[in-house]
């Protein structure tokens, strides 16, 4: 049965409105707008900074982190690594996003270092997932057009979502950084990465009904989320057993 799941994913979206908890992203360049407005708009509340002098402060505040390895550069590098080891220390749950990580050998080899550090979640398109060997404990993400959540032999995939995600650039770089913020209510990593593809995959549903391309879809999705209710949840979500495996 995968009703409970749903169940769950509505009653989380409840506790982050509640809630309102702060996730640091280490977000590429390409994408920081549309990831801020999404997760402001969902209800958590983001901050950005990645200056390795100010990262570990920034972490501090947080309640949870993501990493997104979209736009690398010796600096952003040095910040990754010191806001992992201050989340490991604290013990904030964190989410790695490999963005990219398939067209360069340099970012696959650091993508599996961080992987070994255990995040608590991996989000990933279908080239990245398949370069990263998941450790058993690790829940992995793998998104498409169906969004498919695996820890060890448990796997779901949902199938709610609208082609036009696909075509805003930073679609997948929010799907992982609303993951980290349900992260941040302290959840089980698999109930907050279902219910972050949930809850963007049912925005997206509606959002589709009134845009006219993907230049008006991103800003209906931005409202979608600000107004989607745990009772859209409830009712819109498609969630199978999945036995394919990842
Ligand atoms: N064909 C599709 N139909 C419906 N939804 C899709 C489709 N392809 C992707 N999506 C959705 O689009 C979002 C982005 O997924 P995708 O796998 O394209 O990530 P990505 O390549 O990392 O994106 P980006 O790097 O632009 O952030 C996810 O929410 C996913 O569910
Ligand atoms: C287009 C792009 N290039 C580097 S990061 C990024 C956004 C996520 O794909
Ligand atoms: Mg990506």
């Amino acid at each position: 049965m995968t009703a409970p799941l749903a169940e769950e994913a509505a009653r989380l979206l409840e506790r982050l409105r509640e809630r309102g908890p702060r996730v640091h992203c280490l977000m590429n360049t390409v994408v920081r707008k549309l990831v801020a407005d999404g997760l402001s708009a969902l209800g958590a509340v983001p901050s950005m900074t990645d200056a390795p002098e100010e990262v570990e402060a920034f972490v501090g505040k947080a309640d949870a982190l993501c990493v997104n390895l979209g736009t690398l550069d010796a600096a952003r590098r040095a910040g990754i690594d010191r806001a992992v080891a201050r989340a490991g220390e604290a013990r904030k749950p964190w989410l790695l996003d490999p963005a990219h990580c398939d067209y360069s050998p340099a970012r696959t080899a650091y993508a599996a270092g961080l992987l070994a550090r255990r995040p608590a979640v991996l989000r990933a398109n279908a080239a990245e997932f398949a370069l990263l060997a998941m450790p058993e404990d690790v829940v992995a993400v793998r998104t498409g057009e169906t969004d498919r959540i695996a820890l060890g032999a448990k796997a779901v995939a949902i199938s709610n979502g609208h082609p036009l995600t696909a075509r805003v650039t930073g679609t997948g770089c929010l799907s992982g950084a609303l993951a980290a913020a349900f992260l941040a209510l302290d959840a089980p990593p698999f109930a907050a990465a279902v219910a972050a593809m949930l809850a963007l995959g049912v925005a997206a549903q509606e959002a589709a009904t009134t845009a006219r391309g993907p230049g008006s879809f991103e800003p209906a999705l931005i409202d979608a989320l600000f107004n989607l209710s745990p009772e859209d949840i409830r009712r819109e979500a498609r969630i199978d057993h999945d036995q394919s495996g990842l």
